[in-house]
C-alpha cells in the first residue's frame, strides 16, 4: 500500500489529542490512511443520511474543530481495530483481503446508535443525553467492525439466537479490543451526566435489563427477536470464560470459534459446542475445556 502522506493530529470526542495517518489530496489533508490494508477512510454525512457523505478534510492537517471530533475518533479508533485483528490474528481487514474500512460520522440528527450496513460503519452523534458521538468509544468501533468480520466468517443471521450470538461476538471483541477489563459496553459514550453506568455489562447483564441465563431468554418480536437483550446470555458465558482461562487464551478460543465453527443459523447450544471444539483444538480437553463447559452450564446452555 502507498504510505500515507502525512501524520495528522486532532481532538477526539473525549477531548484527547490523537494522531493518525492522513493523505494530502488536492491541497487539503483528508482522513485517509493508506498504510492499513486497503485503507481507512472517514467521512461525514453532515447530519444527513446519504452515505458515505464527504471525506473529512482539513487545510493544515490539524483536526481540532469541535465538528471534527467524531471523525477524529472514528479514524483513530478504526486504525486501532484494524491493528487488533492484524496483530493478534493476522487478519487483513474484515474480509481478510484488505477491504477498505469506511466509516461515516454525523449520521442523522441526535441519532443514538451506530451500525454496520453491510458496506461500512455508520455513527450517530447521540442526543447528548443518552449518547455523545458514538465513534468516541473503542468498544463501539470494535463492536461495529466485528459485525463485518462475523458477516465474512460465521455469517450469523441477525435475528433470534443467531442474532444474539452475532451481537454478543461484537460485544466480546469490542471488549477485547478496548482492553480495559471492565466488561462494560459503551461506557465512554453513554449518558454523559451519569458517571459509571453503561449500555450493557458482560459481567452482570441483569444490571442493564438483560438476561444472564437461558431460563430468562426473552421471546419477543422486537429488535429482531431481542438480539440486544438475549446477547446477555452469551455475554455472561464469555465473561466467565475470560475470567477462568485468561484474556489471551479466551481471545484465541473466541476467534477460532467465530471464524471456523459458527455458521448462519447457529443457536446458543451450537456456540457452546463451537467454543468447546475451538478450545480442544487449541488447548486439549483439560482445564480450559472444563472452564468453557462450566461457563455455559452456568448460563443454562447445554
Ligand atoms: C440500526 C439499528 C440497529 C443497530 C444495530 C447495531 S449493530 C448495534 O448493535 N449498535 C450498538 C451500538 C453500540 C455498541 C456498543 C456500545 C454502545 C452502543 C448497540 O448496542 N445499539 C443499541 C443501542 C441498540 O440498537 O439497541
Ligand atoms: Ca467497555
Ligand atoms: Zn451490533
Amino acid at each position: 500500500n502507498a504510505a500515507s502522506d502525512a501524520t495528522g493530529s486532532g481532538t477526539g470526542v473525549l477531548g484527547k489529542k490523537l494522531t493518525f495517518n492522513t493523505t494530502l489530496n488536492n491541497g487539503a489533508y483528508v482522513l485517509v490512511d493508506q498504510s492499513r490494508g486497503g485503507g481507512v477512510e472517514t467521512y461525514s454525512a453532515n447530519n444527513g443520511s446519504s452515505l458515505p457523505g464527504d471525506l473529512v478534510s482539513d487545510a493544515d492537517n490539524s483536526f481540532t474543530d469541535k465538528g471534527q471530533a467524531a471523525a477524529v475518533s472514528a479514524h483513530y479508533n478504526i486504525e486501532k481495530v484494524y491493528d487488533y485483528y492484524k496483530n493478534n490474528f493476522n487478519r487483513n481487514s474484515y474480509d481478510n483481503k484488505g477491504a477498505t474500512l469506511k466509516s461515516t460520522v454525523h449520521y442523522g440528527n441526535d441519532y443514538n446508535n451506530a451500525f454496520w450496513n453491510g458496506q461500512q460503519m455508520v455513527y450517530g452523534d447521540g442526543d447528548g443525553r443518552t449518547f455523545i458521538p458514538l465513534s468516541g468509544s473503542l468498544d463501539v468501533t470494535g463492536h461495529e467492525l466485528t459485525h463485518a468480520v462475523t458477516e465474512y466468517t460465521a455469517g450469523l443471521q441477525y435475528r433470534s439466537q443467531p442474532g444474539a450470538l452475532n451481537e454478543s461476538m461484537s460485544d466480546v471483541f469490542g471488549n477485547f479490543i478496548e482492553g480495559n477489563h471492565d466488561y462494560l459496553v459503551g461506557e465512554d459514550v453513554y449518558t454523559p451526566n451519569t458517571p459509571g453506568d453503561a449500555l450493557r455489562s458482560m459481567s452482570d447483564p441483569t444490571k442493564y435489563g438483560q438476561p444472564d441465563n437461558m431460563s430468562d431468554y426473552v421471546h419477543t418480536g422486537q429488535d429482531n427477536g431481542g438480539v440486544h437483550t438475549n446477547s446477555g446470555i452469551p455475554n455472561k458465558a464469555a465473561y466467565l470464560t475470560i475470567e477462568s482461562v485468561g484474556w489471551d487464551k479466551a481471545q484465541k478460543i473466541y476467534y477460532r470459534a467465530l471464524t471456523t465453527y459458527l455458521s448462519p443459523r447457529s443457536q446458543f447450544s451450537d456456540a457452546r459446542a463451537a467454543l468447546l471444539q475451538a478450545t480442544s483444538d487449541l488447548y486439549g480437553q483439560g482445564a480450559e475445556y472444563n472452564a468453557v463447559a462450566s461457563a455455559w452450564d452456568q448460563v443454562g446452555v447445554k
